[in-house]
């Protein structure tokens, strides 16, 4: 069995020097019941602090976002895959939701620094997601199909290994308003047929994870989904006890 189990937590423009100390102690220190993989993305600036704080655990380091270009140059602002795992990074969510409404990034994008990520050793959290028009206007498997479509065509089986899909409804995000159980599940089994088009054994190896308002009072009741292999954690991330606790929800997962 490919043990699928995943829970990443988003800590989004959160945290400090400090919070990523006491954070890590803490989570560190809890870690020991805990059988999914575990990652933790943070800002840009703290991704090396948080891997040098992690070293020796089973708990990996991520960043948030990735350039498009690999090679060193005139990019202002950007930060490369490269830079990132020079940083002790092993992760990075790429195409969340926020990042497509508020910066603009494109399917095409998304596709983009998925492979960037992974051509740098990186392995990218892709987000899909529907917002609250498209799911009321009943096209949430047509958006899907078209997020995850572009990632399927624009990426190698060998890159497609390599990938965490997220689901993020973006309704659910950080409203206290999570997909149910069976919402989630529906959706996921979707995405995995999608990728089951593509090929078998990759859909079966895929791990999907969902995001949206996880929290510990909830996490095992979504976890019973069949397609639901973990959790995109955002606000409740940034507290190990609670984070800690989620991950602790979830079994080991696969088929
Ligand atoms: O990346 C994480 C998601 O956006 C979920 O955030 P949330 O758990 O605060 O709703």
């Amino acid at each position: 069995m490919t043990d699928r189990a995943f829970v990443a937590g988003n800590w989004k423009m959160n945290g400090s020097l400090s919070d990523i100390d006491t954070f890590s102690n803490a989570l560190t220190a809890r870690a020991a019941d805990i059988s999914c993989g575990l990652a933790v993305c943070v800002p840009f600036v703290y991704v090396a602090r948080l891997a040098e704080r992690l070293k020796g655990s089973d708990i990996a380091t991520g960043g948030q976002d990735v350039a498009t270009e690999i090679e060193p140059g005139a990019f202002t602002g950007e930060v490369s895959g490269t830079m990132l795992a020079d940083c002790g990074a092993t992760f990075t969510v790429v195409g969340h939701s926020e990042r497509r409404a508020m910066y603009g990034e494109t399917d095409d994008i998304v596709v983009a620094k998925t492979r960037a990520a992974i051509a740098c050793g990186i392995q990218p959290i892709v987000c899909v997601g529907e917002t609250l028009e498209e799911r009321e206007a009943d096209t949430v498997e047509t958006v899907l199909k078209r997020q995850l479509g572009a990632v399927l065509d624009g990426c190698s089986d060998e890159e497609l290994g390599r990938i965490v899909l997220a689901y993020e409804p973006v309704w659910a995000i950080g409203t206290g308003r999570s997909a149910t159980p069976e919402q989630a599940q529906e959706i996921h089994a979707f995405l995995r047929s999608q990728i089951a088009e593509r090929s078998d054994t990759l859909s079966r190896s895929l791990s999907i994870v969902y995001g949206g308002s996880v929290k510990p009072d909830n996490a095992e009741a979504i976890f019973a989904g069949d397609d639901v292999d973990g959790a995109l954690v955002g606000g409740a991330s940034l507290k190990a006890d609670s984070f800690a606790d989620i991950a602790r929800a979830m079994p080991s997962h696969g088929a």
